[in-house]
């Protein structure tokens, strides 16, 4: 398909190959996400969504099966391209923000886009554009122990954008949070992820959030079924 942003196809990973113990978590996951589009991913506990995510975004290595992101052939390549890969095109959420404690919000934001080199008083502009669009522009000085629970992830939202990736997966991204907050926060994370016209999988367990995405799939026995 012409406008995949990421393709995964045929993946397999197991556990303790060979051991009593082995565990089959992806028995051949294929999935095709387009320019644009945010599908929600639902799986129960255990079932390998963290597995799954982390070898789409190039974190981990299937035992089969390949990964394409823009086109570009990634699994199989070595560590240093795919960390470039990574660190250019994948933006990461947690259901915990893993904000840097001794930086303040901006400079949480400034930091990954230093490391792709991205001159300074740019990343900076960068960083203050994103939390203006996330509502907590005012906050821009405060460290992460100074947010609250929402605002906190507002910031790992703006750092999972800040180098412009092709493709944003989310891990239970508001599931820290309490519901009403969780409501809140989830609306801004889709309004960002719809104005920059990223693809993002977001894994959640709330059924009411996946159905405001494009499509639900849920990892069943190792593969992906429609929702
Ligand atoms: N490094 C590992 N070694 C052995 N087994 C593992 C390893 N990582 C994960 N597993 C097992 O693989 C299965 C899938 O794990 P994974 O973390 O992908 O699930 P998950 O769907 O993200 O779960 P949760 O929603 O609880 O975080 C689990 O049974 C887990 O115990």
């Amino acid at each position: 398909m012409s406008d995949a942003v990421l393709h995964l196809k045929g993946l397999k990973k197991s556990y303790n190959k060979g051991l009593v113990n082995e565990v089959n978590v992806l028995r051949g996951v294929d999935l095709t996400l387009t320019s644009g589009e945010i599908v929600a991913l639902v799986a129960p506990s255990g079932a390998g969504k963290s597995t799954l995510l982390h070898i789409a975004g190039l974190l981990d290595v299937p035992d089969a099966g390949t990964v394409e992101i823009g086109g570009q052939l990634l699994s199989g390549k070595s560590d240093r391209r795919r960390t470039v890969s990574r660190r250019q095109d994948v933006g990461f959420i947690y259901q915990f923000h893993h904000l840097l404690p001794e930086f303040n919000a901006l400079e949480n934001i400034v930091l990954p886009q230093l490391a792709n080199a991205v001159p300074r008083a740019k990343a900076e502009d960068r960083a203050n554009e994103l939390l203006q669009r996330v509502g907590i522009k005012e906050r821009a000085a405060h460290r992460p122990a100074a947010l609250s629970g929402g605002e906190q992830q507002r910031v790992a939202f703006c750092r999972a954008l800040a180098n412009s990736p092709r493709v944003l997966l989310a891990d239970e991204p508001t599931g820290n949070l309490d519901p009403a907050t969780s409501d809140q926060v989830f609306a801004t994370l889709m309004q960002l992820v719809r104005e920059t016209g990223l693809s993002a999988l977001i894994a959640t367990h709330n059924m009411e959030l996946a159905a405001r995405m494009d499509r639900i799939l849920k990892l069943e026995n190792g593969v992906l079924v429609p929702g």
